[in-house]
């Protein structure tokens, strides 16, 4: 048996970095391999997959989804050859060359590693935080505002930085009134961020305001707030608390191997991205609590392509591939389920709308999994195609209904959908599982795989 291919470039994340990482490498014949993420750090895509407006990236003067941005860097590093997996790394040892990175379903040695693994949101812990997360609260107001539970309600938003004044501007849209919980007497926001937020009718904004804890029943009814200058609390009757709190950078696979710096951040060179251990390049937010943009993140991935290339060229340790670079880019899944509800058609597996999901809920005895997504939720986008291609797998033994809860409102709330993406899992009329956001693909599959187990018995 000959030895185990090594990657020229391993490259973890596929945020603005990770992706201008990967069209650099590949550009420069090195044919990065991306591991996209899945769950761990954020959804494949980054932080900009749960944004709705991206206003300053250059060469976009209309503007575009965070969404519609991150689709066509993947798009342009596919174009270059750079090959996409979409797993999350789980662990990864660089004290041996080459460097291993193990993810779900592979074990991957590379020569050069590119750490684009991004940053996280933070939650605050609240007493009863747990018992309402997704079922009131969430940390991603672009991915969940549209659901049922946020319409026409009174909503809150913790922070007082650019994200929270975002958020609380986008859910003025479903929201009745949006209350911005600010910690001190101003905010850090942009001053055009900040003008569009005070002079905003639906927002309130409560300074040197805290949150103590949430209540309600079953799902959010409020949440109770300290003054910080008179210590007073009261009860704010809210049916969506939403955290805009800051970010944790994606550190953890690194502990003890490269130098991070006191909160976690990757520590670079100055002027450099290169890190403590030769070979290892790091950019974007991992290793920057400075800038925290998308063109910083994407300076940086293009200076660390061009390390790692100079890098191996140094060391003699590059291998060059030639591929032709295609001209137009591969869909995620060969059959992916049609976005709009055609008239239905019971002969096939994948279907949308609501009235295919009434019918097959009443009339199949297969397996029918049931995805809710809405159209500004960055992590529907990456769970979509990774659901699709795994249904392929059991092609005429299961049905795969897509729910748009913007388009079908009545359905996703009656079906309890809180936050997107939900799945649900249903045999025979009974729902046999239900998931909260981005799972791992086993666990989908495994569940599909017993429900086919019970029915062939
Ligand atoms: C709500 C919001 C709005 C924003 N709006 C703007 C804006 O308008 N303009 C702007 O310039 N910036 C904006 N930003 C900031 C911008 O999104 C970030 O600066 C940028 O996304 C950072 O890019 P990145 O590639 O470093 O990391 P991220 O975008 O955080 O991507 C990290 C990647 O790493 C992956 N990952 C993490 N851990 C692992 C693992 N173990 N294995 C495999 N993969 C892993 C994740 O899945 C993800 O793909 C916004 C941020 C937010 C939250």
């Amino acid at each position: 048996m000959g030895s185990p291919v090594v990657e020229n470039v391993v490259i973890i994340g596929s945020g603005p970095a990770g992706y201008t990482a990967a069209i650099y490498a590949g550009r420069a014949n090195l044919k990065p391999v991306v591991f996209t993420g899945f769950e761990r750090g954020g959804p494949a895509g980054g932080q900009l997959m749960t944004t709705a407006e991206v206003e300053n990236f250059p060469g976009f003067p209309a503007g575009l989804t965070g969404p519609e941005l991150m689709e066509r860097m993947q798009a342009q590093a596919v174009r270059w050859g750079a090959e996409l997996i979409p797993e999350d790394v789980i662990r990864v040892d660089l004290r041996q060359r080459p460097f291993v990175l193990q993810a779900a379903e592979r074990e991957l040695r590379a020569q050069t590693v590119i750490i684009a693994t991004g940053a996280t949101a933070k939650r605050l812990h609240l007493p009863s935080e747990a018992k309402f997360w997704n079922l009131g609260i969430s940390a991603c107001a672009i991915c969940d505002g549209a659901s049922p539970l946020f319409r026409g309600v009174e909503l809150a938003v913790i922070g007082g930085g650019d994200t929270a004044c975002e958020e609380a501007v986008y859910l003025t849209k479903y929201g009745a009134q949006v209350h911005l919980l600010v910690r001190s007497d101003r905010l850090r926001a942009s001053k055009t961020m900040q003008e569009r937020v005070l002079r905003h009718a639906k927002i309130t904004v409560h300074w040197h305001t805290e949150a103590v804890d949430v209540f309600g029943n079953g799902t959010l009814s409020g949440v109770r707030v300290r003054n910080k200058q008179t210590q007073q609390e009261q009860d704010l009757a809210v049916g969506g608390l939403f955290y805009a709190i800051g970010h944790t950078p994606n550190t953890d696979l690194f502990q003890g191997q490269i130098e991070l710096d006191a909160t976690g951040y990757v520590v670079t060179r100055p002027g450099s991205v290169a890190t403590s251990v030769p070979g290892v390049f790091a950019c974007g937010d991992v290793q920057d609590h400075e800038y925290r943009q998308a063109v910083t993140a994407a300076g940086t991935g293009c200076m660390a392509a061009l390390l790692a290339e100079r890098w191996l060229a140094e060391q003699d340790l590059a291998q060059e591939f030639t591929a032709p670079v295609s001209a137009t880019v591969t869909p995620a899944a060969a059959n992916p389920v049609p976005e709009k509800s055609a008239e239905f058609n019971p002969h096939l597996t994948m279907q949308t709308g609501s009235f295919a999901l009434r019918k097959l809920y009443h009339s199949t005895e297969k397996p029918l999994l049931v995805m809710y997504k809405a159209p500004s939720c960055g992590p529907c986008r990456s769970l979509k195609p990774i659901l699709e291609k795994m249904v392929q797998e059991f092609t005429d033994q299961m049905y795969f209904v897509l729910i748009d809860i913007d388009q079908d409102p009545e359905i996703a709330e009656a079906a309890g959908v809180t936050g997107t993406p939900t799945v649900h899992l249903f045999q025979r009329k009974e729902r046999l599982q239900e998931w909260r956001g981005v799972k791992s693909k086993s666990e989908y599959r495994e569940a599909i795989q017993r429900c086919l187990a019970v029915t062939s018995r």
